[in-house]
């Protein structure tokens, strides 16, 4: 409890400094006059005071009046709160692309007052910029694109990369976000137009770990597309031509990191969105020479992981109960798999047996029903994870979902399927006999119209005491006579902006399994006793930079102790190594951009 006690009155603190006085430092400027208006880095719209007009050639540009940020700051929250009004009665496609729009615009002309709107109000538009409306922008991406964001590189380019790489105009690059597009949320194939995914992320990063913006690049690899409904599209922007395969798709993303590697060697790469076979080969090609991990594979599994231990937590059983909960996961992907094998790792811990011995509890099903040893053609992938049928009492290879509920009674149902709905009346109803007191659904799936079932659904009819947690955001459920159904945000959003941020101030050159676990166990002891006995498992979005603190120190502690940890600027490795845990908390928080306007200086 004593750690969220510290950081409300952290953030009231930071919430009465908003918009006072600390001054900034200097930003040095090369432009001048119309060019710096047009810069959304340096742009500060009406915010120029008079004098700075003056010395970067801005006079006459603007309306005379000078704007404080706040007033800038209100201004904008009016005219988005106007929207708001304005769109009522229409559809929540409509309203969802306008919201997205209007922030989008913001985004393209005074950065600075965009993140600052962004920060101060992430439970707002994290469902604008993230996921779900996320995944409708990109759906839509090539009629909404007006003007590029991040790089492009595709098959055609390649041989060209090392060189491309150079076009990017900011010198430094800390972070980036890598995809090409083959697995958007639970929506499939989006080729070029999955852009939206790494600019979303990215913005989640600024929001929540202060990556300055400017040292941020959102990546889409085009390498052709199977959706034929986008290949058919004459508005369709990417290429359009198949997805490449084998040694041809490889050498491309392999062309890619060698020329970030060359140019920013220090920058970590995210892997997004990657459909399962290449999320798997990438990861295991690149984990051990590159600064990278896969969210779907990594982050998610340590997010769910915190969930699955918090819901032991809120069944009142000690941590090490975790080793008898009966768990049925539900989609055999990326995300799946990535779970399966965190969470069969921390039963062993916590047993003391082999990984083996710990699977017996985890059941696993994907779209031909539960994964057996008799499955014809198993996916090597899913294949560790496979039953026995001997030890399935009376259970056969590709049970249905039902059936396998109603047989194990498991603790805990959690879906990672990409198919909205499959957690129906009749598998929630069934959960109400779960050998647990208090069930836990997890349906991961995103946006919100590919979540497994949603909350209503399953406070209804798998029965008020169960804990819920999704991957998109849904609201809280009234369960009548002021009683509420509470509901969990099991996003990787709570985990990948730490994973970032202690990886980039530790300087090490890899990010290990031990890292990424010390980020799960992190955000597993986050929470309080008191929250977690009322199925709150995760802590609210707006305290998003307070957790990704923590969860950033926890990483970058673990490479201190796996000696990787090179140190970031001025700070090296000595220094970091005799930083206490709270030192270490201070120090990635301090070490997180803040939007302010600095004043500008000119310089040829
Ligand atoms: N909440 C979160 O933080 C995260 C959520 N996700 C979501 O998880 C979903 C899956 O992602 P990936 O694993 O990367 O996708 P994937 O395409 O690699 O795997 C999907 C799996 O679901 C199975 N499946 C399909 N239809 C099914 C059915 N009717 N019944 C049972 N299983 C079925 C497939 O056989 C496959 O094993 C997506 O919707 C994604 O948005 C992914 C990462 C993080
Ligand atoms: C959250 C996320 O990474 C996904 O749905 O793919
Ligand atoms: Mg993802």
């Amino acid at each position: 409890m004593w750690k969220l006690t510290r950081f409300a009155a952290a953030s009231n603190i930071a919430r009465s400094r908003r918009f006072s006085a600390a001054i900034p430092g200097p930003c040095i400027v090369h432009k001048r006059g119309a060019d710096i208006l047009h810069d959304p880095w340096f742009n500060k719209d009406t915010g120029f005071p008079l004098t700075e007009r003056d010395r970067l050639g801005l006079r006459g540009l603007l309306p005379p009046r000078v704007i404080s940020f706040e007033q800038q700051y209100d201004r904008f929250m009016n005219s988005f709160r106007s929207l708001e009004n304005n769109t009522q009665g229409q559809s929540d496609k409509v309203v969802s692309l306008a919201k997205w729009r209007i922030l989008n615009r913001l985004h393209d002309r005074n950065e600075t007052l965009y993140y600052r709107v962004l920060i101060d109000n992430i439970k707002e538009f994290a469902p604008i910029i993230y996921t779900p409306t996320v995944g409708l922008v990109c759906q839509n991406y090539s009629g909404l694109f007006r003007r590029p964001r991040g790089m492009y590189f595709s098959a055609k380019d390649k041989g060209e990369m090392m060189s491309m790489i150079y076009n990017w105009p900011a010198h430094e690059v800390d972070m980036i976000v890598l995809t090409d597009g083959s697995r958007i949320l639970g929506l499939g194939d989006l080729g070029v137009q999955g852009i939206g995914i790494p600019i979303g992320k990215l913005d989640v990063y600024v929001a929540a770990a202060g990556i300055n913006p400017q040292r941020i690049l959102p990546v889409m690899l085009d390498v052709g597309t199977n959706n034929q409904k986008l290949l058919e599209d004459r508005l369709y922007l990417g290429l359009r031509q198949p997805r490449l395969e084998g040694e041809e798709y490889l050498s491309i993303v392999d062309e890619f990191m060698e020329a970030v590697h060359a140019r920013w060697p220090k920058a970590i790469v995210q892997f997004e969105d990657f459909q399962m076979k290449w999320a798997f080969e990438t990861l295991e090609r690149y984990q051990k020479r590159f600064c990278m991990f896969n969210d779907d594979i990594q982050g998610t599994a340590g997010v769910a992981l915190a969930g699955l231990l918090g819901t032991v937590r809120a069944q009142g059983q000690p941590l090490t109960d975790f080793v008898n909960q009966k768990i049925v996961v539900v989609g055999a992907g990326s995300a799946g798999l990535g779970v399966l094998k965190m969470a069969i790792k921390a039963v062993a811990k916590i047993s003391g047996c082999s990984d083996s011995a710990a699977k017996s509890q985890f059941y696993l099903i994907d779209k031909d029903g539960l994964v057996t040893t008799e499955r014809n053609n198993l996916d090597p992938a899913a294949a560790p994870f496979a039953k026995n049928p001997r030890d399935l009492e009376g259970l056969t290879e590709g049970a249905s979902i039902i059936e396998v509920v109603k047989k194990i009674k498991p603790h805990v149902l959690l879906g990672l399927s990409g198919v909205g709905g499959i957690f129906n009346d009749e598998v929630l109803k069934a959960m109400r006999e779960s050998v647990s007191t208090k069930p836990a659904i997890f349906a991961m799936s995103n946006p919100t119209m590919n979540a497994e079932c949603t909350a209503i659904e399953a406070f209804k009819h798998a029965g008020e005491n169960i804990v819920f947690a999704s991957g998109s955001p849904f609201e809280n459920v009234d369960l009548g006579n002021g009683r509420v159904g509470h509901v969990n945000q099991a996003n990787n959003m709570y985990l990948f902006p730490g994973i970032g941020l202690g990886t980039l101030l530790s300087g090490s050159h890899l990010i290990t399994d031990g890292m990424l676990q010390a980020a799960a166990e992190c955000l597993a002891s986050y929470m309080g006793e008191e929250d977690i006995s009322n199925g709150i498992l995760y802590p609210s979005v707006d305290s998003i930079r307070d957790v990704t603190a923590e969860v950033g120190a926890a990483v970058l502690r673990a490479a201190v102790e796996e000696e990787l940890a090179e140190g970031h600027g001025d700070v090296g490795h000595r220094e970091l190594s005799h930083m206490s845990k709270d030192e270490t908390v201070e120090y990635v928080r301090s070490n997180m951009w803040y939007p302010v306007y600095s004043p500008l200086v000119h310089e040829k």
